[in-house]
């Protein structure tokens, strides 16, 4: 296992300041306050139980340090983040899915909720809970036209718990979601931005980075307490939503996992992206 690190240090060159994990890299730009977070767990950032406990170790530091926005992308070649790491779901132990799964409210309900602006900066594929993560973002810029964005959870013989439908519908809308949930297509960066998936698009990862500096200089202006309590009046309904039924949540995803049908479901699910070529998967699918 990896030994795991966390250091902060100040580059004197860069007014930024480092805060480094084993997968997440955060700078801080010490004039601008905002905070650049580089997801780095190779090969493909999958969230698994441990990934998750970082991402909110950050978050919360992020939010100690009153950063004033903070843009997410990933360190990968070619890979976002490609969703719920497939292993924490296939033949679970309970109680690690039990964890896993109140781990992942718990970062959905710390990135909703987030009490600076947050840009995702989209720098390769993107599935499911991927594409999860730039949704509970309050902007995205997708990067080139390589990669795929979308919920292919359907793909998998699985679906989507209402608390991440309801994070779609708000972004793109009820019907949009559901044609997008039900039939798991994964878009072009085109496609995406035609859908509202995605707020712009741009041909490389620094443009993208300026984009999203841009969208979060828009605060500058703003009072933290207006831009906080207008979101979270907006979001009001789901984030409330999980809090009332965290606990039923977690029931019934462990109980519906460790169903047969949905762990053979699953178990072609891996097959199938060991057999495709690499990075075929999510287009030949389509
Ligand atoms: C109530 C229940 C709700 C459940 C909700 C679930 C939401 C989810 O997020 S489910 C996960 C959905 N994710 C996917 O379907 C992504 C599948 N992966 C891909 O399509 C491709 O891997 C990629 C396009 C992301 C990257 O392609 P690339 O060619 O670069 O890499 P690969 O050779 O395919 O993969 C490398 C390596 O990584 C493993 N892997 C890929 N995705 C996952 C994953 N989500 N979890 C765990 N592991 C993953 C892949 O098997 C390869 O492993 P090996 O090197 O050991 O073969």
């Amino acid at each position: 296992m990896l030994r795991r690190y966390i250091s902060y240090t100040t580059n004197k060159f860069t007014n930024c300041r480092h805060v480094s994990q084993s997968m997440l890299q955060s700078t801080v730009d010490e004039k601008s306050g905002i905070a650049t977070v580089t997801m780095n767990k190779p090969p493909v950032n999958s969230l698994n139980l441990e990934f998750l406990e970082e991402i909110i170790t950050l978050l919360n530091k992020l939010q100690k340090d009153k950063v004033r926005g903070m843009i997410l992308t990933s360190g990968l070649q070619k890979v976002f983040c490609a969703g719920l790491d497939i292993k924490e779901l296939y033949k679970p132990n309970p109680d690690r899915l039990t964890k896993f799964w109140t781990t992942l409210q718990d970062t959905w309900l710390s990135l909703y909720t987030t009490s600076f602006p947050t840009v995702s900066v989209i720098n390769g594929h993107s599935p499911a809970g991927g594409c999860m993560l730039a949704m509970s973002c309050d902007y995205r810029v997708m990067v080139g036209q390589n990669y795929r964005i979308g919920f292919n959870e359907a793909k998998l013989g699985i679906f989507a718990p209402k608390w991440f439908q309801n994070t779609i519908i708000a972004v793109i809308g009820q019907r949009k979601a559901e044609v997008s949930l039900t039939t798991g297509k994964m878009y072009t960066t085109d496609e995406a931005l035609q859908i509202g998936l995605v707020d712009e698009t741009c041909a490389d990862a620094d443009s993208a980075l300026k984009k999203g500096t841009h969208f979060l200089n828009n605060f500058q202006n703003i009072s933290p307490w207006a831009y906080k309590m207008t979101k979270d009046i907006n979001r009001q309904s789901t984030i409330q939503w999980l809090i009332d039924n965290k606990q039923k949540d977690v029931d019934f995803t462990v109980e519906y996992m460790q169903s047969p049908g949905v762990q053979k479901n699953l178990e072609l699910y891996l097959q199938s992206l060991k057999s495709l070529p690499p990075l075929k998967l999510i287009s030949e699918i389509n």
